[in-house]
């Protein structure tokens, strides 16, 4: 990764976590990143709870004034009416939501969500004032008929139609074939993916705003394999599943730093 970016460790919590659980995970992990503040020097740290925690989440960074950044999963492509079950930018705003999660696999599969779609949620993001982290990734089948990184770059290419430069947004690049696997990529399929993520963003929004975004690395991550992540000069940080619901486990891939001889 690059001096310029500070990386970012974020955890997707998935539907995991009553509000009552997100309370005590975040104190756990608050006094387990305080107790070693200088592992984890110039890195960001954020979580992605589910809706219902947001609020209780908030409460507790704010009271005690934690280095913790959170998002939702999920967002509107609207600002407000007759959505029901939607939640749009403007409520995370309201909630000091820094990011949300936009086209993740499991919304893109399983609920059917087209890159146009994405593109819209992307867009009402960052129209509402918070940061989208967009996913894209592709499957094993797609592997079978494509190189590597060409699903993921036509999904980041359709998502960042109405981006402009100077507009900030997270990419996450997560193929789904590692996804939940217990296998991840290599941190060199990582590498030349996400160069070729970095090289779409510069056509969409330019030298500068490409030289800035973060672009993460996701998909069976854990303390043992991601410092080969980090080492890659266009991966920038990692989208963390069911390794950022152990707080033991997601400390110390936030405090990767310790491990990693540079
Ligand atoms: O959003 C996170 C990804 O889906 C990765 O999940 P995983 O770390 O459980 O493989």
């Amino acid at each position: 990764m690059s001096d310029a970016r500070t990386p970012l460790i974020a955890g997707n919590w998935k539907m995991n976590f009553d509000h009552l659980q997100a309370i005590a995970f975040v104190q756990k992990l608050a006094w387990s990143l305080r107790d070693a503040r200088h592992d984890f020097d110039d890195v960001e740290v954020a979580v992605f709870p589910p809706f219902t925690d947001l609020r209780s989440v908030q409460t507790l960074v704010q009271a005690d004034k934690l280095e913790l950044k959170y998002g939702g999963q999920d967002v509107s492509t609207h600002v407000s009416g007759a959505f029901t079950g939607e939640i749009s930018a403007t409520f995370l705003k309201k909630l000091d939501a820094e990011y949300v999660i936009v086209g993740h696999s499991e919304r893109r599969y399983r609920h059917v969500e087209s890159d146009e779609t994405i593109a819209a949620k992307a867009k009402a993001a960052r129209d509402g004032g918070i940061v989208p982290l967009i996913c894209v990734g592709e499957t094993a089948k797609d592997l079978e008929r494509h190189e590597p990184s060409a699903v993921p770059a036509n999904q980041l290419r359709g998502a960042l139609i109405d981006f402009k430069p100077g507009d900030e947004f997270v990419v996450a690049y997560e193929p789904v074939w590692a996804i939940g696997a217990g296998s991840p990529a290599t941190p060199e399929q990582a590498q030349n993916v996400a160069s070729v993520l970095r090289e779409v963003v510069r056509q969409a929004v330019g030298d500068e705003t490409a030289a800035k975004t973060r672009i993460l690395y996701g998909g069976s991550v854990k303390s043992d394999n991601i410092v080969g992540f980090m080492k890659c000069p266009d991966v920038d940080g990692v989208l963390v599943g069911g390794a950022s619901l152990d707080v033991d486990e997601f400390s110390a891939i936030a405090r990767y730093k310790k491990h990693a001889t540079y």
